[in-house]
């Protein structure tokens, strides 16, 4: 094999700056791939994986998974838990409001985000939290993004219905990181070390219709792209999601019963200096009935410094960012998202 080109890790047995030769292609389909052998013990079942799932983010950036092995229950609960959320009267939601929160955790009213700022805001009620154990403990230290969660009083079981699936989804996270490692031909452990307390902020998400005249800048969520290194996002059986391609065109991401929706976030685009797409997708409800999602997008601790690796890094594909500490990075950009309804 030609290692010409494969920066200053003589480990690596295929130059990533290559790969980005291939991302000249467009798609039209979001990739569906099965993830029961995440947790195999066989390592070339796990490699096989890995390049299924290496394909899908340098050309796609987005794909579903199937057999994640999150109990149905689980995702039921919690999506109960947040359809009598959304139902409260704004007088219970609103002393949550997440511009009362240091860190970005509480209650988002309707338009109250705005993603792309080209649209005059989002119209979608959301419910964001970070990390917190069932037990109630909370983490200090987490540099820009420490604080506590806030939670409903009038919801008994809500806190511990939406922690379980959070605990869920983020336990699939932890397992899908050495996945992504190994496609980037990397150690599995490589992010071991740099996601030891779960940066996962997870969001319910209620998206009302739009019926009658639509303003084209009031979309269920604007264009834009993820923060995180990606997203583990669950839809319900509503088409709004779509992805938009090399071309232009928007590609939905059809919902398939089951099956979650992962893509990813700039995070990961900056560690891989754009060879791993942090694609641009958005959410417009034009179906005439309720749509609910939940993301949860999983960074690395933020602490750790985003820093392109020396793989995706040549003479002629220089560093495209700078480096900065993953809990500075996700503020920035969710003080952006939030400045206009402040
Ligand atoms: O609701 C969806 O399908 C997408 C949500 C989303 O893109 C986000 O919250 O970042
Ligand atoms: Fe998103």
């Amino acid at each position: 094999m030609n290692m010409e080109g494969a920066g200053q890790n003589p480990s690596l047995s295929r130059p990533l700056v290559f790969a980005d030769h291939r991302t000249q292609s467009t798609f039209d389909q979001i990739p569906i791939i099965d993830v029961q052998s995440i947790y195999s013990k066989d390592p070339s079942v796990r490699r096989a994986l890995a390049d299924e799932i290496r394909d899908a983010c340098i050309n796609v950036g987005f794909f579903y998974v199937k057999n994640h092995s999150i109990p149905p229950a689980t995702l039921n609960k919690t999506l109960s838990a947040a359809k009598q959320f959304f139902s409260l009267p704004l007088s219970s939601k609103a002393p949550l409001d997440i511009h009362k929160s240091p860190n970005f955790k509480g209650y988002t009213a309707l338009l109250g985000e705005n993603t792309n700022p080209e649209n005059r805001g989002d119209l979608h009620e959301g419910f964001d939290i970070g990390w917190e154990e069932t037990s109630g403990s909370t983490r200090a230290n987490d540099g820009a993004m420490t604080g506590q969660n806030v939670w409903p009083e009038d919801l008994p079981g809500f806190r511990e219905d939406v922690l379980e699936y959070y605990h869920a989804a983020v336990h699939l996270g932890k397992a899908l990181f050495p996945i992504f490692a190994l496609a980037l031909d990397l150690p599995e452990d490589f992010f071991d070390d740099k996601t030891t307390k779960p940066a996962a902020i997870m969001r319910l998400l209620y998206y009302p219709p739009q019926t009658g005249n639509v303003d084209d800048r009031v979309e269920g969520i604007g264009a834009h792209t993820d923060y995180e290194c990606f997203t583990i996002l669950w839809q319900d059986q509503i088409q709004a999601l779509q992805v938009l391609n090399t071309e232009g065109k928007w590609i939905d991401a059809v919902p398939i019963p089951g099956s979650l929706v992962v893509n990813l976030g700039d995070q990961f685009a900056r560690w891989t200096n754009d060879i791993f797409k942090s694609t641009v997708h958005r959410a417009v409800n034009r179906s005439g009935v309720e749509r609910y999602s939940i993301p949860l997008f999983f960074g690395t601790d933020y602490d750790v410094k985003l820093e392109a690796l020396p793989s995706c890094v040549s003479e002629d594909r220089p560093a495209k960012y700078e480096v900065v500490t993953a809990g500075d990075y996700v503020k920035s950009r969710l003080e952006a998202t939030y400045a206009h309804s402040k």
